[in-house]
């Protein structure tokens, strides 16, 4: 069994090739030289590996029964560009499960996260159009819609609201959250430091969550980026806004193409963010509403 993880903020190994570029080139060398070190290879979130690092992991297994176990979530795609597993030599056709059934999230979080796939044309990684029926067999609050006038004034609102969820000295039945358990979920790390101080200035202590694993003791704040994979019994998603989340995406105008992929990634970490939360999710911004919600 193997593990490989890559993240945005991978840096060459050395000066020479980006890491996509060293899969390729071990791949070529597998195939080339006919060579495959492991019987059996294990990948989650194959929906963020590049055509490379997939290549390479197809090379790197003897082919066999049950030699590559894919797990992918093509909705939770906030990394890279769509894959077709058999342009990359890895034939699923007829093996291919769905698994629909979502056990972190209650059906009212998750109805309000499947409303922003809506708007967006997913594809698996065998090439065939996703659908966003998932459920849920768990039920709890409608998730809260906050609308603020101002930063301050969302700042203001994100404040209660984490009191609220804070943990009473004298629960003792258990059912309090954990400090750690609330989140607050934002775009980038310029606005992670934007709460940290604003909450600290009206009274809430958050620890705020770079690379490092996050300690207990506080709630935390940390990208939406940064979430994904955990989870939360509260969250509450922060600066919801238009330019925010969609970005403003600039960088990709000059193809339709490339545009409406980012913008696909965009939907999808809004969804990632929105489906950390196992029990309480609330949104918020201030000025022109994301055009996601
Ligand atoms: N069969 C199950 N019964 C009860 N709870 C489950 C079951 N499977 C998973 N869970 C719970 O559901 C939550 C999500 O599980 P897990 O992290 O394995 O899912 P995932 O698909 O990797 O999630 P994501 O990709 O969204 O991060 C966890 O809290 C886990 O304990």
């Amino acid at each position: 069994m193997a593990g490989h993880r890559a993240l945005p903020g991978d840096r060459p190994a050395n000066d020479s090739t980006d890491w996509a570029e060293k899969a390729a080139i071990a791949a070529a060398w597998l195939e080339l030289n006919k060579r495959t070190f492991f019987d059996h290879v294990v990948v989650d979130e194959a929906q963020d590996l590049n055509p490379s690092q997939l290549r390479f992991l197809r090379a790197v297994v003897a082919p066999g029964d049950n030699d590559l176990f894919i797990c992918e979530d093509s909705h939770q795609r906030i990394y890279g560009q769509k894959v077709v597993l058999s342009h990359v030599g890895i034939k699923v056709t007829g093996r291919a499960r769905s698994l629909r059934l979502n056990y972190r999230t209650t059906a009212e979080n998750l109805d309000w996260a499947m409303h922003i796939l809506a708007g967006g044309d997913f594809t698996d990684l065998t090439g065939e159009a996703e659908d966003h029926t998932y459920h849920s067999a768990r039920s709890g609050p409608q998730p809260k819609v906050v609308e603020c006038s101002s930063m301050s004034d969302e700042l203001d609102k994100a404040a209660e609201l984490i009191k609220s969820w804070m943990p009473d000295d004298s629960d003792d039945d258990g059912r309090a959250p954990k400090p750690e358990a609330i989140a607050v979920l934002v775009r980038d790390q310029y606005r992670r430091q934007t709460v940290v101080s604003g909450l600290a200035d009206r009274g809430v202590q958050v620890r705020s969550v770079d690379r490092e694993n996050a300690k207990p003791g506080m709630p935390l704040v940390m990208t939406m980026h940064r979430a994904k994979g955990l989870e939360f019994t509260h969250v509450l998603l922060f600066g919801v806004h238009e330019g925010s989340v969609p970005n403003a995406l600039k960088d990709y105008k000059s193809s339709e193409e490339d545009f409406k992929d980012a913008m696909l990634r965009e939907r999808s970490l809004l969804y990632v963010a929105a489906t950390r939360a196992r029990d309480v999710l609330a949104v918020s911004w201030h000025g022109e509403k994301s055009s996601l919600l």
